[in-house]
C-alpha cells in the first residue's frame, strides 16, 4: 500500500488542507482512479455521490482532448443522464460486452476488498457492468472502510421483484435471523409526507438487510439470498473488486487485489 497526496487534486487554498470536507475527499478519489482510463477504453461509469466525479473529470479530460475516444457504459440512469449532459459518448453491454475498466464507489469495503454497494439503489445494474470489467476501481473516502460486511450498521440491500415482496423480505430476514437481521422494504417519501415502495431502475423493489452480528462466510449467504425466489440480486460485490482507492485525511492509499 502507498500513500501520497496529489497538491493537484486538493483544493486551490492551501489552509484548506486540513480541513477537508468528505465530498473533496471522494473527489481526490475519483481523480486518482480517472489515471487509470486510457484513451480508446470501454468504461464502465458507476452511481452515487463519489462515481460522479469521477464522470466530471472523464469529461473534463475529454474536453481537454488528453482523453480520446472514450465509450461509456452507464451503471443507472441517474449517471445515464449525467454522462449525456457532459457529452460522454454512451453504450450498453449489449453492444460491449466486455468493459476494460469500471470506477464506482460503495457503502462498506471491507479487508479483503468485498463491498457492499447499493444504498443509491442501482446494484443491479452496477454488478453487470462491474462485473463484465476486466478491471473494476473502487472509490472510497476513509468512512467506508469496515472491519466486516454489514460492520457500519448500514443495511446490506437486496433487489427483488414487486410480487408479494412482504414475503421475499420475510423469507430474507429468517434466513439471517441468527444475525439479528432486521429487513425493511425500502420506501421513499413523497412530497405530501406518504410513504411508497422505492423503485429502481428496474422497476423492482429494494429490501434492506440490517445486521446486528457478522453474517459468516460471505460466499454462502450470497448463494443463500440468491436461492430464495423472488430474489433479483444482492448489494455483496464479492471478489470483484481489482483497486480500491481510498481517500482520507492524510493521503490517498491505492490498494491492488493482485498487487
Ligand atoms: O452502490 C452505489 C449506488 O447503488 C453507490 O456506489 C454507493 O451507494 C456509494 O455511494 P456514494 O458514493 O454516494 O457514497
Amino acid at each position: 500500500m502507498g500513500s501520497t497526496f496529489d497538491p493537484l487534486l486538493t483544493p486551490a487554498d492551501d489552509s484548506a488542507a486540513v480541513t477537508l470536507t468528505q465530498d473533496d475527499l471522494k473527489r481526490i478519489a475519483a481523480y486518482k482512479a480517472v489515471e487509470y482510463v486510457e484513451s480508446g477504453m470501454v468504461v464502465g461509469l458507476g452511481t452515487g455521490s463519489t462515481a460522479k466525479h469521477a464522470v466530471s473529470r472523464i469529461s473534463e479530460l475529454l474536453r481537454e482532448g488528453k482523453l480520446r475516444d472514450i465509450i461509456g457504459i452507464p451503471t443507472s440512469t441517474t449517471t445515464h443522464v449525467q454522462a449525456i449532459s457532459l457529452g460522454i459518448p454512451l453504450s450498453d453491454l449489449d453492444s460491449h460486452p466486455v468493459v476494460d475498466l469500471s470506477i464506482d464507489g460503495a457503502d462498506e469495503v471491507d479487508p479483503a476488498l468485498n463491498l457492499v454497494k447499493g444504498r443509491g439503489g442501482s446494484l443491479l445494474r452496477e454488478k453487470m457492468v462491474e462485473g463484465a470489467s476486466k478491471k473494476f476501481v473502487v472509490i472510497v473516502d476513509e468512512s467506508k472502510l469496515v472491519k466486516h460486511i454489514g460492520g457500519s450498521g448500514l443495511a446490506v440491500p437486496v433487489e427483488v421483484v414487486p410480487f408479494c415482496c412482504n414475503f421475499t423480505r420475510g423469507k430474507l430476514e429468517e434466513l439471517f435471523r441468527g444475525a439479528g437481521c432486521k429487513a425493511k422494504l425500502r420506501v421513499k417519501v413523497g412530497s405530501g409526507g406518504g410513504e411508497t415502495a422505492a423503485v429502481t431502475d428496474n422497476g423492482n423493489y429494494v429490501v434492506d438487510l440490517y445486521l446486528e452480528r457478522d453474517i459468516g462466510d460471505l460466499d454462502a449467504a450470497s448463494e443463500a439470498i440468491l436461492r430464495l425466489p423472488g430474489v433479483v440480486e444482492h448489494g455483496m460485490f464479492l471478489g470483484m473488486a481489482t483497486t480500491l482507492i481510498v481517500a482520507g485525511k492524510f493521503g490517498v492509499t491505492v490498494k491492488d487485489r493482485f498487487g
